[in-house]
């Protein structure tokens, strides 16, 4: 089934203030909240951060709707999402101590929206205190029709595998295909709807600061991910009267309420707070120039800070195409134990540190502090290879790392595609010391 195309605009830019209206004059002019709106709207205020956070950091948008948000959300009934799992309210939270990886998770025969579709596969840090994150595992067989959702834990960064999205917010369209990502901020409403067959990917539910691009240091003003790269969706609104069904995960519980109409009725808004979408294919990669492996930080895209400094709450990493040119350097990752925890994602290509057992679809879990590195296969070759310029070409893989231990949930250890012995991909790592005994 393919969907026609919806008329798509974005703003370019991270971050930025903007205003955009799906009517002309829908913006009230030289004020936000007017005695009466344009249209016949009401005035609505979305905070992403405390009215008072530093200028910096404060995030905020004027949404002019059909109906304010009140009548979108209320009178909750308990609602049941139960493989979606949230940081400190994870009773099954099973050993997590170790090195795991599974293979991509087929498609199920059921019907599953975006909501039924998340799998939850770690935990870490604390819903209630907005610290930490959740990854989860992500696998939609059909839209959502007549229902609508928003995370009042966290903001979303959704990271396609398999198959498109096309995310219906309150602020407008945005169509995110399988290398790109887009990020839903917490509060925001949306229905997801198929593209042209099943979706398959992976969520970072952030529930730390916002995501921001990383400072570049040495590095300069340009490189990495650039802030123009960054669409916003333009206004775009359902006047829809008919019963519906609001869905809301708050406080790692879920809601729903009936309601009467589409609550994604915004037909103007300005502000900073607002979701968006990148290519992952536009990051411009930093490397080795001349000798050894730099730390993965230079591949950073989108960093969730903390309040210790240089110490993400969630940083997401991508490793993509380039050019491995250093000199006298084992070039895959080194081996290392890492305070901070690791997931990762492969979607698509090779990965260097992991050529075989690491496919499309495909995760992993290394731990704080949990010691790896590349396969004893990848040591093998990248030991005795030529180093002429390589490029790693056509190739995908993304890392959340979180200063917050990660916790497998029981769905996570109980997948049939968890790999049971991945440990073993070192064992035949041989002794090669030369010095006598
Ligand atoms: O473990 C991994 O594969 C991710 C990773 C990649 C790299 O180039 C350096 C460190 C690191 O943790
Ligand atoms: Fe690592």
């Amino acid at each position: 089934m393919t969907r026609p195309e919806p008329v798509l605009r974005y703003m370019p830019g991270f971050g930025n203030e903007c205003e955009t209206e799906a009517l002309p004059g829908a913006l009230p002019q030289g004020q936000n909240s007017p005695q009466n709106c344009p249209y016949g709207l009401y005035a609505e205020q979305v905070s992403g951060t405390s009215f008072t956070a530093p200028r910096r950091q404060n995030k905020r948008s004027w949404l002019y709707r059909i109906r304010p948000s009140v009548l979108h959300a209320r009178r909750f009934q308990r609602a049941e999402a139960p493989l979606w799992r949230s940081g400190g309210s994870d009773s099954d939270s099973v050993a997590s101590a170790g090195q795991f990886r599974w293979g991509a998770i087929p498609f199920p025969e059921q019907k599953l929206n975006f909501i039924e579709g998340v799998r939850t596969i770690a935990t870490a840090g604390e819903v209630d205190s907005r610290r930490g994150l959740s990854v989860h595992a992500l696998l939609v067989t059909r839209s959502m029709t007549d229902q609508y959702f928003y995370d009042a834990d966290g903001e979303l960064l959704v990271v396609p595998q398999q198959g498109g999205l096309d995310f219906f917010t309150e602020f407008g369209r945005i169509v995110v295909e399988p290398g790109e990502i887009c990020v839903l901020p917490r509060g925001v409403k949306f229905k997801a709807l198929l593209r042209d067959g099943p979706m398959r990917g992976f969520i970072c539910e952030n529930y730390g600061a916002p995501f921001s691009l990383p400072n570049l240091g040495p590095i300069g003003a340009n490189c990495l991910a650039s802030p123009l790269d960054f669409k916003t969706p333009v206004a775009v609104f359902e006047d829809i009267e008919k019963p519906c069904c609001m869905f809301v995960k708050w406080g790692g519980d879920f809601f729903a309420c009936d309601i009467a109409r589409s609550p994604l009725d915004v037909v103007a808004w300005r502000g900073n707070y607002a979701p968006y979408k990148y290519d992952l294919r536009r990051f411009c990669p930093i490397g080795a120039a001349l000798f050894d492996h730099p730390d993965p930080s230079i591949f950073t895209v989108l960093t969730s800070p903390s309040e210790i400094e240089g110490t993400a709450n969630v940083d997401f990493a991508i490793f993509s195409d380039r050019w491995l040119v250093a000199e006298h350097t084992f070039r895959p990752p080194w081996y290392h134990v890492n305070a901070m925890s690791e997931f990762m994602g492969l979607i698509y290509g090779r990965y260097d540190a992991k050529p075989q057992g690491f496919g499309p679809g495909g995760m992993s879990l290394h731990n704080a502090m949990i010691p790896h590195g590349p396969d004893a296969a990848a040591f093998e070759i990248a030991s005795r290879t030529e180093l002429k310029p390589e490029r790693l070409s056509d190739t995908l893989a993304f890392m959340f790392e979180s200063r917050f231990p990660q916790r497998l949930t029981k769905y996570a250890a109980e997948l049939d595609t968890l790999e049971k012995d991945y440990s073993d991909c070192w064992s035949e790592l041989p002794k090669r010391f030369t010095g006598a005994a």
